[in-house]
């Protein structure tokens, strides 16, 4: 059983309804009996929106700059701090509005090298009149590029301030939003108002089967998704050493979808020390570590729309 800690990363445009959601998640999770811990991160010097939430909830943040062009190092060092002070049970980052996702993810998977927390999902907010105004004025400006790589990065899209618009307006942009991202699960919503329960069940089925977490989505959801192999990251613990040659070959073998990879091993043939993997644009790179504490033996793959069971397969086979 994965004992790793769920870290879900909330994007979203500026303004879009981010501190709402995280409001309500994390009101559903304390209800439920959980420890949800926070990580704000603000372009500017204050955090107003960490004055939103509950002041028992545990919270850093990260002011100052934007986590994703800056200070990345920041955010792997805040979920260490938050994870060895307050043993949360879950973990919401919020990223400032104009965050790009996936440097955010590399700085999550990042942690895990040296922790057990695992990227299990991320949530991006979209405002509905704001995004249908900037599609329907044609113009390819920069926060419409940005609003397209959150929406791609998600698996899990809000259309937030539905009581701002029209039924039709919210085909447009289901349809909009699915011509760019068709795994996620889009709901509508007002204040961010969703199925918390739906929503849980979902993250926890991240995990499961690929056939189990299709029926759940059909089911409950009636909604189109083609495919829930749609993962930004997945990380895998090892029980025990491997052959370098047998993990040189499954790394060859990877899908150009898994455009990152790393991760530290114990190898057979060099059991007394510690190598730290990575691999990017198709270049495998190892390197000895000595680190001050414990460190999990771990790889964490990320890409688009690549099959996380055929990949497990491979894992399992070292
Ligand atoms: N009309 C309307 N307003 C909303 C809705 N959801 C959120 N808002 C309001 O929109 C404003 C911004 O919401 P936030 O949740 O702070 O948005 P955010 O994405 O965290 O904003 P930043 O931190 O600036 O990126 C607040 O005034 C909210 O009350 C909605 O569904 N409808």
């Amino acid at each position: 059983m994965n004992t790793a800690i769920p870290i879900y990363i909330l994007s979203g445009f500026l303004g879009s309804g981010k501190t709402t959601f995280l409001k309500k998640v994390i009101d559903f999770y304390t209800h439920a009996g959980k420890k949800p811990a926070v990580i704000m991160n603000e372009i500017g010097d204050v955090n107003l929106d960490g004055l939103l939430i509950d002041e028992e909830v545990p919270m850093a943040e990260i002011l100052g700059g934007c986590v994703c062009c800056t200070n990345r190092g920041d955010l792997s060092m805040a979920i260490l701090n938050i994870v060895r002070e307050n043993s949360p049970d879950i973990i919401f980052i919020e990223s400032t509005g104009i965050a790009n996702p996936m440097e955010i993810i590399e700085s999550v998977t990042d942690a895990s090298l040296l922790l057990e927390v695992h990227l299990k999902s991320l949530i991006t907010v979209v405002d509905a009149p704001h995004l249908l105004e900037l599609v329907e004025s044609n113009q390819k400006k920069k926060t419409l590029r940005l609003m397209e790589e959150q929406v791609r990065s998600a698996n899990y899209l809000i259309i937030n301030k539905m009581d701002r618009v029209g039924t039709d307006a919210l085909i447009r942009l289901q349809s909009w939003l699915t011509q760019r991202n068709s795994h996620a699960l889009i709901k509508p919503a007002e204040y961010c108002e969703v199925d918390f329960h739906l929503f849980d069940e979902l993250s926890r089925n991240t995990d499961e089967p690929q056939k189990k977490l299709k029926k759940t989505f059909t089911t409950i959801q009636q909604e189109h998704h083609h495919s829930h192999d749609h993962v930004m990251a997945y990380t895998h613990y090892f029980d025990h050493p491997v052959s370098i040659d047998n993990f040189e070959q499954m790394i060859s073998k990877l899908p150009k979808e898994v455009y990152r990879a790393k991760g530290i091993l114990r190898l057979i043939d060099d059991a007394e020390n510690i190598t730290l993997f990575q691999y990017a644009y198709r270049e495998l790179e190892f390197v000895k570590i000595n680190p001050q504490a414990k460190v999990p033996n771990v790889a964490v793959f990320i890409g688009e729309n690549f099959s996380k069971d055929h990949l497990i397969v491979q894992l399992h086979n070292l």
